[in-house]
């Protein structure tokens, strides 16, 4: 008999995990979505095996029930199952990017003896909704779980089990710590992110032309303001108090920066930048080790392409012909003459240089590493 699994919210996550969980060949997922065009891209696409007819439905015939909701539905739902005929033994458990306000909704399920298990893989991307949906997205990710402490040990060891095919790297954190941790990483720099683009849109009246010298380092800084204002919602609001803190820190920092500007000391100024350019790249990535770190390593090569059409497809055959797997392929869209710039990363350092030689023998293009 196959292990039924539920999955509530069949987007970037729970699409995710859905192609992730039917690696397993036990696994029967089961998706359930408020939008039902979402539910039915999910299946076609076979991201699920069936679609529930209703949330109730859905859970009542779960071994195991994955909220992949943003965090305030999350909450709201985990209360209306608590009217619903689980099964005794059911795991519950999600994907929120916080976790205090979900283990705190979560009291009620344990009240009927039942397991619920706070789950957030720590990876992801602007990109929200289903077609965004990738089996790997988890691979070499980290993979927060926050039980309670009395949490049975064995159910624990259930759930690893059932989101091993993922690939993640399971670790065991507290709550509290969690959404701590989170807001300094991850929830913060968002607001940051979202912040920095408001002042660019408040001063582009003044300067029309300002939008158009975005460039990387804009973008680069930005890229996670694209991301979906439901989801973002819910996490301000659940993690309030962190980002107070946080906040209230960085407003520090900033009148420091203030200062600094003010008293102009070459050798200050000097210091402020080269003290997080040490700590930056410090920071673990994926080429020293399995896991995933805070920065996520990748090699690029920069070519120099002209701008005639096919011209990709050209280079891309020649990586192919070669057998070199590409992690990523862009135009920098900082030049419009006749050159455009193509970056193309990889994975490793070799893939890199074996496409720089493979390059070399068929083309002229110039190429860069920077
Ligand atoms: N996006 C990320 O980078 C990321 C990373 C890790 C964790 N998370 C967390 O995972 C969860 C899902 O995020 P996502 O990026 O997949 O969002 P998403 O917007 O891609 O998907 C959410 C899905 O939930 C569905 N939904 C909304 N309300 C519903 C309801 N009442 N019943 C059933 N379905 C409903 C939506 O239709 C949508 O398909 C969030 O809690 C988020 O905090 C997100
Ligand atoms: O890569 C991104 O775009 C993300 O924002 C992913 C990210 C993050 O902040 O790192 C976003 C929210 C999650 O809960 C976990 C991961």
């Amino acid at each position: 008999m196959k292990t039924n699994v539920t999955i509530f919210g069949l987007g970037l996550i729970g699409g995710s995990l859905g192609l992730a969980l039917k690696r397993n060949d036990a696994v029967h997922v089961i998706g359930f979505d408020r939008s039902y065009a979402t539910a039915d891209e999910a299946y076609r696409r076979g991201i699920i095996d069936s679609i529930a007819p209703s949330a109730q439905a859905a859970a009542e015939q779960a071994d195991f029930i994955i909220f992949a909701t943003p965090v305030n539905t999350t909450v709201a739902l985990m209360q209306e199952a608590t009217t619903w005929k689980l099964k005794k033994e059911v795991i519950l458990t999600d994907t929120g990017s916080t976790k205090m306000p979900i283990m705190e909704a979560s009291s009620l399920l344990n009240e009927q003896g039942l397991t619920f298990i706070g789950g957030h893989p720590m990876t992801g991307s602007h990109k929200s909704g289903v077609s965004a949906a990738k089996e790997h997205l988890f691979e070499n990710a980290y993979y927060i779980l926050t039980p309670f402490e009395g949490t049975d040990e064995g159910k624990v060891k259930q759930l690893q089990r059932l989101l091993a095919p993922t690939k993640g790297k399971i670790v065991v954190i507290d709550a509290h710590e969690h959404d701590r941790m989170t807001a300094i990483v991850s929830h913060f720099p968002h607001i940051i992110a979202s912040s920095l683009v408001g002042r660019l849109a408040d001063q582009q009246e003044e300067q029309p032309f300002v939008k158009h010298l975005a460039a990387g380092g804009f973008r680069d800084l930005t890229r996670i303001a694209s991301a979906d204002p439901t989801m973002w919602r819910d996490v301000t609001i659940q993690n309030r108090t962190e980002l107070l803190k946080q906040l209230d820190g960085w407003l520090e920092e900033m009148g420091h920066i203030r200062e600094m500007l003010l008293t102009n000391d070459p050798e200050e100024i000097f210091d402020f930048y080269a003290q997080a350019k040490a700590f930056r790249d410090a920071l673990p990535t994926t080429s020293q080790g399995a896991v995933q770190g805070a920065i996520y390593m990748t090699f690029d090569l920069h070519i120099d392409i002209p701008d005639h059409p096919g011209i990709i497809s050209e280079i891309t055959k020649i990586l192919a012909d070669e057998r070199i797997s590409l992690t990523n392929i862009r135009i920098v869209e900082t030049r419009t003459d006749v050159y455009g710039i193509l970056v193309i990363s990889f994975q490793t350092a070799d893939d890199r240089e074996r496409a720089r030689v493979a390059l070399m023998k068929e083309t002229e293009f110039s190429m860069h590493i920077i």
